[in-house]
């Protein structure tokens, strides 16, 4: 308990190194709500970023903000933070149907983009801006999609425990409490490339994708639920879709904006329901070497994590390995045991070096390999580039295509 507080606390009011002259100057699209967690506070403990400048729709919500963060500089609009020549980097955290749009004007003036998940409306988009031909030029600006949990040590430990070709089954969940979004959100509007698969839905793809190190052959069933009458019905407050990958394995996604009690065939569904994030993924059973003569010696391992959404303030690894000795003759089982592991990582344990403190939130770690990549240094070596953006759309699209309804518009 008294780590987490100290992780809470330091994230919240991190040391402030002295900023470097060859600091990154951010501009930010948008008075976002998520601004202050996703940059504005890493950025303080970060030598060579500062948050130079903010633009909102509505200058006077603009100059609010900037004042509240203590952003110096204040622009009239998106275009004119752009064309300012005094910001080098671009941190758009617009809703997903103006991402696309927003990265690429951003991008075509030859600024650094650091671009909120998911990278935009729908997998044309993606093609398109990713495969743009100035991001194969030399010195070409730095590109990257905002998936922030991806960076933390926490998330890499997990995926280090799975031997991906043996995975037969994966589970990821993630819902959020009713009543947290409101049904008019930007997060439910279709114009605005809504919808929950879209959202927290984003996070267990990548996931998923990351379990299996693939991408999947076919989606074979989704189930979107409509938002509530009255609201956008072309966005979905919850989604359940399955995947099959090429190794014969399946992996399923849980995902709700909404959730509430499942209880009573959903009588109790208004009441907000709290769920931890949280990922299982079971190996196919494997023969390991056997010192008894006439038996062999069968494992099937699971790792489950909770929390791989924000595992900096708490998360959990477990590893369970269910042993079983057979009489080889005639499979009779002659013995079973279990063996149980949890794991944690705030910071790397892998003694590489890595640099991390264990109050680095996610965010913190995605901006010092944002900042690595601009500076051409080697970093941690996670990164995700156009093409692993490119493949999320294209299994985002697949849950839309597979349940019927519309993928999200947008157009290149
Ligand atoms: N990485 C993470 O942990 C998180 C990422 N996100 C992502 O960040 C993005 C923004 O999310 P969030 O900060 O929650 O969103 P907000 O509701 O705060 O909206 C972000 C900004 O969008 C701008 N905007 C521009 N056009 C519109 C429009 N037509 N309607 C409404 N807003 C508009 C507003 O800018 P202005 O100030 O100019 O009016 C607003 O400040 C999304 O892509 C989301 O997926 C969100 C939460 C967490
Ligand atoms: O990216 C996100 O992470 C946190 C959530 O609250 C939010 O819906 C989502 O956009």
């Amino acid at each position: 308990m008294a780590g987490l507080l100290k992780r809470i606390w330091t994230a919240a009011y991190p040391p402030e190194p002295v900023k470097a002259e060859d600091a990154l100057r951010v501009g930010i699209l948008g008075a976002a709500n998520i601004g202050p967690n996703s940059i504005i506070n890493p950025a303080k403990s970060h030598p060579q970023v500062i948050i130079a400048a903010v633009a909102a729709r509505d200058p006077k919500k603009a100059q609010a903000y900037a004042k509240k963060h203590s952003i110096p500089i204040v622009h009239n609009s998106y275009q004119e933070l752009i064309d300012d020549p005094s910001i080098t980097a671009i941190y758009i955290p617009l809703p997903n149907g103006l991402h696309y749009e927003w990265a690429l004007k951003s991008l075509q003036k030859g600024k650094h983009v650091l671009l909120e998940k998911p990278s935009v409306s729908n997998a044309s988009q993606a093609s398109a801006l990713f495969h743009l031909p100035l991001l194969s030029e030399p010195n070409t600006p730095v590109l990257l999609e905002a998936f922030h949990s991806l960076f933390h040590p926490a998330f890499q430990l997990f995926l280090s425990q799975i031997e991906k070709q043996n995975v037969e089954f994966a589970s990821v969940e993630s819902t959020s409490p009713k009543y947290i979004f409101p049904n008019d959100d930007i997060r439910f509007l279709y114009t605005l490339a809504g919808g929950t698969t879209m959202d927290f839905g984003t996070y267990t793809i990548l996931l998923l994708r990351n379990i299996f190190g693939d991408e999947p052959e076919e989606c074979v069933s989704a189930d979107l639920k409509k938002m509530p009458k009255g609201y956008d019905q072309n966005c979905e407050s919850a989604v359940q879709a399955k995947w099959r990958w090429k190794n014969g394995g399946t992996g399923q996604m849980d995902t709700d904006l909404s959730r509430g009690v499942r209880m009573w065939g959903g009588l109790l569904e208004w009441i907000p329901w709290v769920e931890i994030p949280r990922a299982v993924v079971r190996h196919k059973e494997v023969l390991v070497p056997c010192e008894e003569d006439g038996k062999e010696h069968s494992v099937v391992r699971t790792i489950s994590m909770l929390n791989f959404l924000l595992p900096m303030f708490w998360h959990r690894i477990r590893i369970v390995e269910e042993h079983t000795i057979r009489n080889t003759s005639n499979k009779k089982t002659a013995r079973k045991w279990t063996e149980k592991q949890t794991k944690t990582a705030y910071k790397w344990e892998d003694g590489s070096g890595k640099k991390g403190e264990v109050w680095w939130p996610t965010y913190r770690y995605q901006l010092e390999e944002f900042v690595n990549r601009v500076k051409k240094r080697e970093g941690s070596g996670i990164w995700m580039d156009g093409e692993d953006s490119i493949k999320q759309t294209q299994m985002i699209d697949s849950v839309y295509q597979k349940a019927g309804w519309p993928v999200r518009p947008g157009e290149v």
